[in-house]
């Protein structure tokens, strides 16, 4: 780190490496965690040169590697591959800000560093696999019983309120999914990658040049008109409530021939008072049918079509974190990736047409999809009232 040297000539008077005080070596600690910004020598050094048996896995952003600090904490190094317009001094500033974003659920990103035209971020190392890893593609699927199921809900809902409410910046994380949920040795979940939207303000459609149609959590509204507000991040949260329970992948969904997908299937159970019957079976053992009934009703209530119908994260965190009383029934799913009935033309006068000018083709299902309103993803533009007239995905 850069001022490791400076900061140890500083406090050299104090300290002889003989005696030396381990309250001071904290105080050394605290200093460098601090510091936000990391040589690349550092980040060569604890990632072994970024060597490939480091390489813990490669997302739409570019390679992550595994890394051992001086200090003893373990990181993530993520090399940004994405060519970004935005300057050094925006990405400093930015990460700095998003450094400030700390929460039990979301991954702490220590800091950055510039190298050449090489952007990278460090984050906290977090020890177990990401939340898909688990519970799509593995054998220890079992692991994840009922009660760590329940605890991922609540904290990722957690992580989401305060990431919409209490966090320095207001930040719509934008790709909620399971794959983006870390769980730590504890089984702590956390969630990860927020904040790209801040550090990609060029790339409004990157979430949708990789996922349009195909991912099976985006909100409709976001996927098909780019209105974006905190409720995308509900319907997402949603879906994830959702696959938790089913241990079925929405994108994938295969079990009802007569369902499109998992939100279909789970809405019309539920409509038949059948709802338990999407749990996985794995869970059988360690279910609390009251608990998985009612995190259903939630996960359809956050997937509702309308945005404005979908709850609050606040809402949902007292749902959860009390026992509620009773809950509204939910209204039907969005679908994302299916087609959808185009609203009928309003009757507008001319001098509103570029408010109307965010065409969308009516098939989305290819990754063809631009977005044409504001993506920032952090600042809520409240929903756009474009989103009045249509229900129907
Ligand atoms: N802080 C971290 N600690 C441990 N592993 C991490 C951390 N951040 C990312 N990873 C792992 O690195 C790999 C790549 O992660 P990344 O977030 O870049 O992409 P992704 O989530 O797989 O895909 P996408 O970019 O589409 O969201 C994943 O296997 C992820 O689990």
């Amino acid at each position: 780190m850069k001022s490791r040297g400076f900061f140890r000539n500083l406090m050299k008077p104090f300290t002889s490496n003989s005696s030396r005080d381990p309250n001071e070596v904290d105080l050394e600690k605290i200093a460098a965690q601090e510091q936000k910004e990391f040589s690349f020598e550092t980040l060569v050094a604890s990632t072994n040169n970024f060597h490939p048996t480091l390489k813990l896995g490669e997302g739409g952003f570019g390679p992550v590697y595994k890394g051992k600090l001086d200090d003893g904490r373990e990181i993530a190094v993520k090399k940004l591959s994405q060519s970004s317009a935005q300057g050094k001094k925006e990405f400093q500033s930015e990460s700095k800000l998003l450094a400030r974003v700390q929460h039990r659920n979301v991954v702490n990103l220590f800091g950055y560093c510039l190298h050449g035209a090489e952007k990278l971020l460090v984050y906290q190392y977090v020890a177990n696999e990401s939340l898909d890893k688990l519970l799509f593609k593995s054998e220890k699927r079992e692991v994840l019983d009922w009660k760590r199921r329940y605890e991922v809900i609540k904290g990722v809902a957690k992580g989401l309120l305060y990431l919409h409410e209490e966090a320095p910046c207001r930040i719509i994380h934008r790709d909620i999914k399971a794959s983006n949920i870390l769980l730590d040795d504890k089984w702590v979940p956390k969630i990860s990658d927020f904040g790209m939207a801040r550090l990609f303000p060029e790339d409004a459609t990157h979430v949708n040049t990789r996922a349009a149609g195909t991912n099976g959590y985006m909100a409709p509204e976001y996927l098909m008109y780019g209105h974006l507000s905190e409720k995308a991040d509900v319907f997402s949260f949603g879906v994830v409530v959702l696959e938790l329970i089913s241990g079925q992948k929405n994108s994938k969904f295969n079990r009802d021939p007569d369902s499109r997908n998992l939100l279909e299937w789970a809405y019309k159970l539920y409509k038949k008072e059948r709802s338990l019957e999407i749990m996985d079976p794995t869970l059988t053992s360690s279910a609390d049918a009251e608990q998985i009934a009612m995190c259903i009703q939630i996960g359809l209530l956050c997937v509702q079509s309308d945005p404005k119908s979908r709850p609050e994260m606040s809402r949902v965190v007292l749902i959860v974190s009390k026992k509620p009383g009773p809950l509204e029934d939910p209204m039907r799913p969005g679908y994302p990736g299916s087609r959808y009935r185009k609203p009928p033309r309003p009757t507008i006068s001319s001098s509103n047409t570029s408010v109307l000018s965010n065409s969308n083709s009516e098939s989305f299902g290819s990754t063809n999809v631009t977005l044409t309103a504001s993506t920032s993803g952090l600042t809520s533009p409240g929903l756009d009232t474009r989103g009045k007239g249509f229900m129907e995905y």
